[in-house]
């Protein structure tokens, strides 16, 4: 469905997108996840169509973006962190006019906006003037101008912006619908929005990409903290080669080691391998503690820095 290599945004002398590769092959939803300024909003006007990358290649339902992006503008929908509803118009007309603009056909577009208007629960709601709405049901406006016409890429540039946590159990429930006949790419800074509806996450730092992971591998894995008396390049290099590590960092203010498992089944049988090391290395264990590492920890191991709450 996606394929993008080496995307890459300047303005001017700011780089905000850095040779970003990633493809998406199935529906489902996938969590775009960085600070404020990771470069999360310049990827999705990229895929939207709605900025040109300054290098790198993007392919979306087997259309070249090279080749100009109409014809994929078709395919899919975007809802843009602002969403532009027109305060004066009524619901109904807005989306008529979106879809217009999207270039449904005449005849298919009645059709459209009402199932539109179905899937976001604004049917009771299509004869009011957006400026009548509340902030959730102005989003799902949004939400529904994005889904006219069935797009297969949905483009949700932080969704859960500004509403209540009723608005947002909403939110979510429309958007795990969507997911079923949908891939949905969902631009958040909220840990747990990703955490509760994506099946993969993309970390982004500073323009890149700081972890491509799937949260079912990332529920799974965990680590080991193996604090020693006198740590050495000898160790750390056993450690790195045990079955089950996926790789080893240095905790050198800790006098220690933190192994990464690849699979938390394994945790028993490294910790108990770990503590040979040591000892075949002349070294005393101080503590091998294991602990998850739950989307916090790995935002904070891909970024260097705290994720941002709720
Ligand atoms: N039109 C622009 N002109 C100049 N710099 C820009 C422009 N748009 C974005 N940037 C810069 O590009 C970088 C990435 O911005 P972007 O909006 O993509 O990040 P983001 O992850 O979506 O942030 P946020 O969570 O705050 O929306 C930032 O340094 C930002 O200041």
């Amino acid at each position: 469905m996606i394929e993008a290599q080496s995307l890459t945004r300047r303005y001017g002398n700011t780089t905000a997108v850095n040779r970003v590769s990633f493809r998406v092959e199935h529906n489902g939803i996938i969590g775009l996840l960085g600070h404020n300024g990771a470069g999360k909003t310049t990827v999705m006007k990229m895929l939207s169509g709605y900025l040109e990358p300054t290098a790198g290649s993007l392919v979306v339902a087997g259309h070249d973006y090279a080749g100009g992006c109409r014809a994929v503008q078709r395919t899919l929908g975007y809802l843009p962190e602002d969403p532009p509803v027109y305060p004066d118009m009524m619901v109904a007309d807005y989306l008529d006019y979106v879809a217009t603009c999207k270039g449904i056909a005449r005849e298919e577009r009645s059709r459209a906006v009402r199932d539109a208007l179905l899937a976001t629960e604004l049917g009771t709601r299509a004869l009011d003037r957006i400026d009548t709405l509340s902030r959730g049901l102005k989003q799902r406006v949004g939400v529904a101008q994005a889904i006219l016409g069935n797009p297969r890429l949905l483009i949700l540039d932080e969704p859960g912006n500004g509403l209540d946590p009723e608005q947002n159990r909403h939110m979510r429930e429309l958007i795990q619908r969507l997911a079923r006949r949908a891939t949905v790419i969902l631009s958040t800074h909220i840990l747990q929005e990703v955490e509760a509806l994506c099946e993969r996450v993309l970390i982004m730092h500073e323009g890149r990409i700081a972890l491509d992971a799937g949260m079912a591998d990332l529920r799974r894995s965990c680590s080991l903290l193996l604090r020693v008396d006198t740590p050495s390049e000898a160790l750390r290099h056993q450690l790195e080669r045990l079955p089950g590590v996926a790789g080893v960092e240095s905790r050198l203010a800790e006098n220690g080691y933190l192994l990464l498992l690849a699979e938390q089944g394994e945790l028993d049988t490294t910790a108990g391998l770990a503590a040979q090391c040591v000892q075949a290395n002349d070294a005393g264990l101080i503590t091998l503690q294991a602990s998850r590492r739950d989307l916090e920890t790995v935002f904070r191991e891909a970024t260097g820095s705290e994720a941002p709450a709720e």
